[in-house]
């Protein structure tokens, strides 16, 4: 510490050491399965009320064997039921949910559940890292976001002034516990858009990843990831994730390969809204810097146009009409000032490796864009 000898002074330092659970688990919503209950009461032991907040489709859908499980457990009231979009990813909705809390009576120690997608997760995680200066809660995601991504990691945020996750918290979980029987009901394009955040990890570190998507193409989608060979697929998504967050969950560096495909599409999703979904902006993002990589000689051409037959045999875009040159611009600029001021951008170098880049042009991204549009 530097300061005047003469004056008094401190310094305080204190490890926050953190730990949480992420288990798959087989029907989280059976009474016989006591997991949730488990983790749960083993978080705050006091009493087993709970407030849940639950996504209000994934309550239609699987309200009445949620209340049933948690009667059965005794585990909390009526849940809080949770419209969400990314339009009301904001902090309106944080104080709404907060708002909630309170009236309910919670304390600072009892964990919330949180059951939904990655807006719900994002929300609910960022409503208990604020509420009371930081409360417990547990995530049971419903999406293949939420599986594979926004339920795993640290990361909480809302949306504001027209910036994706312009505010946010690094709250991780008491625990996560992960049921694709969940994913049954999702929506085809919600199970598509939840690919890209899968393929990302396996473009830049899982090939064998990428190989297993690409021989199970449209059947995974239509089988929702309930196939016998698809547990393999959301594990090694999991576990390549985690493996790239394990010792940067703060973000102290901020070269991140799983920033890959999330440089422009920011500003892509948020200037699309609500026509481009999280992952299909990322899969647009993926075919650029695709493309810019063949371009610049560190993919091959044949990995390049397997790569983009992929994205696209699942169902995702490689293109959309609101990239224009003003867009590349602020996309790239958005970024290099979230990346302390350098692009650090991924860019791939074979199917499941990637490198840094710092000297994206935002004409080779037009070049790309335009390329891409006229892809077979
Ligand atoms: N915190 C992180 O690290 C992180 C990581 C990746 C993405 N995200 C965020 O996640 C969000 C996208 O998440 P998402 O793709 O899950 O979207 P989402 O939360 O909007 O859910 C998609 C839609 O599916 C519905 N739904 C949810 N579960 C369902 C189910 N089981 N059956 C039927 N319908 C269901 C929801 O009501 C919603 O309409 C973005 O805001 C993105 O920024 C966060
Ligand atoms: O979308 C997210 C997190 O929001 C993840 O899928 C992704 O891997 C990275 O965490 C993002 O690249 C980081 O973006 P941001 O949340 O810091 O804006
Ligand atoms: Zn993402």
């Amino acid at each position: 510490m530097t300061h005047d000898p003469v004056l008094p002074g401190w310094s305080i330092s204190a490890g926050a050491a953190v730990r949480y659970d992420i288990v798959f688990a087989d029907d989280v919503f059976d009474t016989v399965n006591g997991s949730l209950a488990a983790l749960s009461v083993a978080a705050y032991p006091a009493t087993t009320r709970r407030f849940v907040v639950v996504d209000a489709n994934v309550d239609r859908l699987h309200g009445a064997r949620l209340r049933a499980y948690l009667d059965h457990h005794g585990i909390s009231d009526d849940p809080f039921v949770l419209e969400t979009s990314e339009e009301t990813k904001t902090l309106d909705t944080v104080v709404r949910v907060a708002d909630a809390l309170d009236a309910h009576g919670v304390d600072r120690r009892q964990p919330v559940l949180a059951i939904g997608g990655g807006v719900l997760l994002d929300v609910v995680g960022l409503t208990a890292s604020l509420y009371r200066r930081g409360t417990p809660y547990l995530r049971v995601p419903t999406t293949v976001v939420g599986l594979v991504d926004a339920g795993v990691g640290a990361k909480t945020g809302v949306n504001h002034g027209g910036h994706k996750n312009l505010f946010g918290a690094y709250h991780p979980p008491v625990a996560a516990l992960l049921d694709r029987r969940l994913l049954a009901t999702l929506d085809r394009r919600h199970v598509v858009n939840g690919l890209a955040e899968i393929l990302k990890i396996a473009l830049i570190r899982d090939r064998d990843l990428f190989e297993l998507i690409a021989a199970r193409g449209g059947a995974l989608v239509d089988e929702r990831l309930q196939g016998d060979d698809d547990l393999e697929v959301l594990t090694r998504a999991v576990g390549g994730m985690l493996d790239e967050l394990r010792d940067n969950l703060w973000e102290k560096r901020l070269a991140r390969l799983v920033d890959y495909g999330h440089s422009i599409s920011p500003a892509l999703e948020m200037k699309a809204l609500p026509a481009l979904l999280h992952g299909e902006a990322v899969a647009v993002d993926m075919a650029l810097s695709t493309v810019v990589a063949a371009r610049r000689g560190l993919l091959e051409p044949r990995d390049r146009d397997r790569v983009l037959d992929v994205l696209r045999a699942v169902g995702l875009p490689l293109t959309h009409e609101a990239l224009d040159s003003d867009l590349l611009r602020a996309g790239l600029a958005a970024t290099t000032r979230h990346r302390g001021g350098r692009q650090r951008m991924p860019l791939p170098t074979g199917i499941g490796s990637a490198r840094f880049c710092d000297d994206v042009t935002e004409g080779e991204l037009a070049v790309a864009a335009k390329e891409l549009g006229d892809y077979r």
